[in-house]
């Protein structure tokens, strides 16, 4: 099976990694956006914490930087428990994760970010942990080797995937609450950059916070990221506020695509357009062109570049639109539908 760990503009160095942590909101109050996901974890939350159970398994995913980490340390405070935090690769043995598991307490919060990568042999172990709270671990080897069962304390399993796409059926099933995020519209990112520059102790103006969102690819990592820069744009230019001047000259300074388009999404459009004439083309083609794997591009990339209108699915493969041909500065859109026919 297929797995790996692609995560091209998320790729954080510590620096990054402390201010993300400096800004992350810890309750639930403070989590903006994804209404209905937020909604029914709040209830099947307060429900848990009624009857002194664990919560049910939780399964987070979606596109990087949307708040899945966030959500599982929130969902860790609502709950009063514990977290312990681990990735798939790390869980290199079943022994590691019998260590993992027998060391949570009572309705504590195991979380394992990138799921989809834990070993087939870790992951079966997982199964019988998850549904029972019981693991049967290996004593001695060769012709003394015996199994003994251990009972574990229940425990809500909090896993984290960008790529839900790798996950086997028996992993998935034993997962009650499956959650998916989604991108966040401007508004809701302007909320979080104002919120973040109340935080960082910088003035942002409401206009300036809003421009900013909108060439945020959908994303608050990418958001706050850009605030952290503007923020920099501000202090050295400005008067350290953060307004519509500072903000145009920043982003034009940086770069930043008018649509909040990476370089790998403008890399996909510009192959669907130049290599394969608007396409129709299957995701293989695609992929193949820009050397990334398709799922990655299937469950990361595209979701945005469909949502905003850039391409759109058909039986016969992607097809760039014209807001695509437009968006590059690219003559010849042939108006979609089956081009066979002329
Ligand atoms: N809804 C939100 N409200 C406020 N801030 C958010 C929200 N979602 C994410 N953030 C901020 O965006 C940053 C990235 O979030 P997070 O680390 O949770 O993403 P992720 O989905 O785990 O990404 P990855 O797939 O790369 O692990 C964090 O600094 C977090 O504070
Ligand atoms: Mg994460």
């Amino acid at each position: 099976m297929e797995k790996s760990n692609v995560r091209p503009t998320n790729d954080l160095n510590m620096q990054e990694k402390e201010y993300e942590n400096s800004i992350r909101p810890q309750s639930i109050e403070d989590f903006s956006g994804q209404p209905q996901l937020i909604e029914n974890l709040r209830i099947f939350i307060k429900a848990a914490n009624l009857r002194g159970e664990a919560l049910d398994h939780v399964l987070f995913h979606g596109p990087p930087g949307l708040g899945k980490t966030t959500l599982s340390r929130i969902v860790a405070n609502e709950l009063g428990v514990n977290i312990k935090e681990t990735s798939g690769p790390v869980i290199e043995k079943p022994a590691d994760l019998a260590g993992l598991l027998t060391s949570l307490e009572p309705r504590d919060v195991l979380f394992i970010d990138e799921i989809h990568r834990l070993s087939t042999v870790v992951e079966e172990y997982m199964y019988a942990a998850m549904e029972d709270f019981k693991i049967d671990i290996m004593i001695d080897s060769g012709p003394s080797a015996r199994s003994i069962q251990i009972n574990l304390n229940p425990f809500t399993l909090v896993g984290a995937t960008t790529r839900s796409g790798l996950l086997t059926a028996p992993l998935l099933s034993r997962f009650g609450i499956k959650s998916r995020l989604d991108y966040y519209n401007k508004e809701v990112l302007q909320r979080i950059i104002m919120r973040s520059g109340n935080l960082l102790n910088v003035k942002i103006t409401s206009d300036a916070a809003l421009e900013i969102a909108g060439r945020s690819r959908g994303t608050p990592r990418i958001a706050n990221g850009l605030l952290r820069r503007m923020r920099d744009f501000a202090q050295v230019l400005g008067n350290g506020v953060i307004d519509m001047a500072i903000a145009e000259h920043g982003l034009r300074a940086l770069n930043v695509d008018k649509h909040g388009l990476d370089d790998m999404d403008n890399r996909i459009l510009s192959t669907l357009i130049d290599k394969f004439k608007g396409g129709p083309t299957g995701i293989n083609n695609i992929a193949t062109a820009v050397s990334e794997e398709a799922g990655t591009i299937e469950e990361v990339y595209e979701p945005f570049l469909i949502q905003e209108g850039f391409i759109i699915r058909t039986p016969r493969g992607r097809e760039a639109t014209e807001k695509a041909y437009r968006h590059l500065d690219r003559k010849g859109w042939r108006g979609g539908g089956d081009h066979t026919l002329f």
